[in-house]
C-alpha cells in the first residue's frame, strides 16, 4: 500500500503518543518512524512533565520522611535545608532511564528515530531539519503526535531566576523562599503543594473562584485545606493581566491584578494553561488547520480532515494525560492499518500528585446532582482504617458514590497517601459494572489502605438501608 513511500507510518512527536503509535505499526509489521525535534526522545512526559515532576515529588517526600504534611524539617530531627542540586540529581537519574528505556524499545522495533524539527511540505512529505542536517521524509500515514507547550506569560519572556513556566522549573540552580504560582490547574496545584512542602512560601493565584473544578469539590475542599494548613496562600478570582520585572536589587517581578492589586514575588510558576505546539508544522501545507489553541480536531478513530493524517494525545485535546496519550497512539496506529481494535474505556482514572495525592474515577457529586441522578454515598476516613494508621495518615478519605436505585458504582473519589494506586479497585468495579454487592460480599488484605472499600460500602449501605 505505501510504495514509493519511504515509510508507512510517520510519526511526528516521540511523547507516550507518538512511541506507541510508532511501536504498534512496527508489530503490525510496517515501516515505521519517529520524529523528535527535542534533544532526546520521550516527549514532554519524560523531559519536562510526568516524569520529572514526580520524582521530584517522591525527593520532596523522602525529605519529609513521610507521604505528606507538613513543611521540610519540621518534626523530629534537626532542620533539613534541602538544595536545588540535590533535590534535582534524582530527577535527572530517573529521566535518564526512562530515556534508555524507550530508546531501547524503538530500536527493539526497528522504528526509525529522526532527529529534528519536522514541518509538512506537502500531506505525504515531512522536512525534517536540525542544527547538524536537515532531510526530506515521505509517509503513506502520519501521526502527528507533537504535544503542547505551555502558554507564555503576557508581558515578559521567561527568565531562568524571574520568570518560569514548568518547562524550567526544575532547572533551578537555587530554591527561592517565596514563589508564586500563576493558574491554579493540575500543574499550579502539584508544584504549588511540592514547594510549599520545602518549607516556602507559596501563594497561588488564579482567576477562577474555585479550582480543579473537574473533581469532587468535597476532596478539592480537603486538599485546600491541607493546602492552607502548609501556609499555601490562594487568591481565587484573581486574573493575572501583565507580570513586570522591575531591576532591583533585587531584581523582582510584578504582578497586574485585573483587580487593579499588584503583587511582588521573587518567583513566578506561569502555568495558566498548555496550547498544542502545532505552530512549526506548516499544517496548512498538510490540509489542516487547528484551532485558536493550536490543537487538531479529530474524529472518534483519530482521523483529521485528512484521511492519511491521523493526531492522538495532547495535541488533541481532553483528556490530555500520559496514559490516554500512549492508548491513543496505539489505537490510532491500529485504525491506520484496518486493524480492528476496541475504543479506550471510558472509564479511566485521575491522578493529580498533590501533597496529599487525589484520585478520582467516574463521577463527582455535582455532576450527578447536575444530572438529576439519585445517589448514596459511603466513605471510609483513613484515620478508622488500621493501614491508615501505621502510615500516620489521619486526613485520607474515601469516597464512593452509588446508584440509590440499582446500587451500581458510579464515582470514586480519594485524597491521601496511594490515592493514585487505590483507584484502580474502584475503576475495576466502575468498568465491570460493578456496584455495592460486591465490596459488602468481598474481603481485602489486612492491613491495607483497600479496607477503605469495605468500610465505605458499609456505610453506603446503612444509610440506603436506614
Ligand atoms: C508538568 C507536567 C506534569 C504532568 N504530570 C502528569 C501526570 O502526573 N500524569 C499524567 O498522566 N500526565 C501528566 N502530564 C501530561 C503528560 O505529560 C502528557 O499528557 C503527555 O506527555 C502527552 O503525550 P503526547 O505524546 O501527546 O505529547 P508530548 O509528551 O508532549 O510529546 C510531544 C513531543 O513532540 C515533539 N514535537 C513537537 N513538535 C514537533 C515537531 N514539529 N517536530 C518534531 N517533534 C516535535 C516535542 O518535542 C515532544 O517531545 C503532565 C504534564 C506536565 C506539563
Ligand atoms: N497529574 C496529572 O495528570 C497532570 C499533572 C500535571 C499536568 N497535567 C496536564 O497538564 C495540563 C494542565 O496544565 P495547566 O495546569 O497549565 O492548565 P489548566 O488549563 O489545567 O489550568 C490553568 C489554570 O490557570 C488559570 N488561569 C489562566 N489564565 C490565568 C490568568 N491570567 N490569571 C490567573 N489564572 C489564570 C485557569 O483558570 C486554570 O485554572 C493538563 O492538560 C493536564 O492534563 C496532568
Amino acid at each position: 500500500m505505501s510504495h514509493g513511500y519511504d515509510y508507512d507510518l510517520l510519526c511526528i512527536g516521540s511523547g507516550p503518543a507518538g512511541q506507541r503509535g510508532a511501536v504498534q505499526a512496527a508489530k503490525l509489521g510496517k515501516r515505521a518512524a519517529v520524529v523528535e525535534r527535542g534533544r532526546v526522545v520521550g516527549g514532554v512526559c519524560v523531559a519536562t512533565g510526568t516524569i520529572p515532576s514526580k520524582t521530584f515529588r517522591e525527593a520532596v517526600l523522602s525529605l519529609n520522611g513521610r507521604a505528606g504534611f507538613g513543611r521540610a524539617g519540621q518534626g523530629a530531627g534537626p532542620v533539613i535545608r534541602p538544595t536545588a542540586e540535590g533535590l534535582f540529581a534524582r530527577v535527572a537519574e530517573v529521566e535518564q532511564r526512562q530515556r534508555d528505556i524507550i530508546e531501547d524499545q524503538l530500536q527493539r522495533n526497528e522504528v526509525t528515530v529522526f532527529k529534528g524539527e519536522a514541518r509538512f511540505i506537502d500531506p505525504h512529505t515531512v522536512a525534517v531539519t536540525s542544527n547538524e542536517a536537515s532531510s526530506v521524509v515521505t509517509a503513506a500515514h502520519i501521526l502527528i503526535a507533537v504535544g503542547t507547550i505551555p502558554a507564555p506569560p503576557p508581558g515578559v519572556a521567561t527568565a531562568p531566576d524571574l520568570v518560569v513556566t514548568s518547562d524550567e522549573l526544575l532547572r533551578l540552580t537555587r530554591l527561592p523562599r517565596r514563589l508564586a504560582v500563576v493558574g491554579a490547574g493540575v500543574i499550579g496545584i502539584e508544584y504549588a503543594a511540592m514547594f510549599a512542602a520545602l518549607g516556602i512560601d507559596v501563594t497561588v493565584i488564579d482567576k477562577r473562584d474555585r479550582p480543579l473544578e473537574f473533581l469532587d469539590r468535597e476532596i478539592v475542599d480537603e486538599l485546600l485545606s491541607q493546602m492552607r494548613n502548609c501556609d499555601v496562600t490562594f487568591r481565587l478570582g484573581e486574573e493575572v493581566e501583565q507580570l513586570e520585572i522591575v531591576e532591583g536589587p533585587p531584581r523582582r517581578v510584578v504582578m497586574r491584578l485585573q483587580s487593579g492589586k499588584r503583587l511582588v514575588s521573587e518567583l513566578v510558576l506561569f502555568c495558566a494553561g498548555r496550547q498544542g505546539a502545532t505552530a512549526q508544522l506548516n499544517l496548512p501545507a498538510a490540509g489542516l488547520t487547528p484551532d485558536e489553541r493550536g490543537r487538531l480536531t479529530v474524529d472518534r478513530q483519530y482521523r483529521t480532515a485528512v484521511p492519511h493524517i491521523v493526531a492522538a494525545g495532547d495535541v488533541i485535546g481532553f483528556p490530555s494525560l500520559a496514559t490516554t496519550s500512549a492508548e491513543q497512539g496505539r489505537l490510532a496506529a491500529c485504525v491506520t492499518f484496518g486493524v480492528e481494535a476496541d475504543p479506550m474505556a471510558s472509564h479511566f482514572p485521575i491522578g493529580i500528585y498533590a501533597i496529599p495525592e487525589i484520585s478520582m474515577v467516574g463521577e463527582p457529586e455535582h455532576e450527578l446532582t447536575i444530572r438529576r441522578v439519585p445517589y448514596e454515598t459511603g466513605r471510609a476516613r483513613y484515620r478508622e482504617i488500621a493501614r491508615g494508621h501505621i502510615l500516620g495518615d489521619d486526613s485520607g478519605l474515601l469516597k464512593m458514590l452509588f446508584h440509590r436505585e440499582d446500587r451500581r458504582l458510579l464515582g470514586v473519589h480519594v485524597i491521601g497517601t496511594s490515592a493514585t494506586e487505590l483507584i484502580h479497585i474502584g475503576q475495576a468495579v466502575l468498568g465491570l459494572g460493578g456496584g455495592l454487592d460486591y465490596f459488602l460480599t468481598t474481603a481485602f488484605n489486612y492491613p491495607t489502605l483497600a479496607e477503605c472499600y469495605k468500610v465505605a460500602a458499609l456505610d453506603a449501605h446503612n444509610k440506603l438501608s436506614a
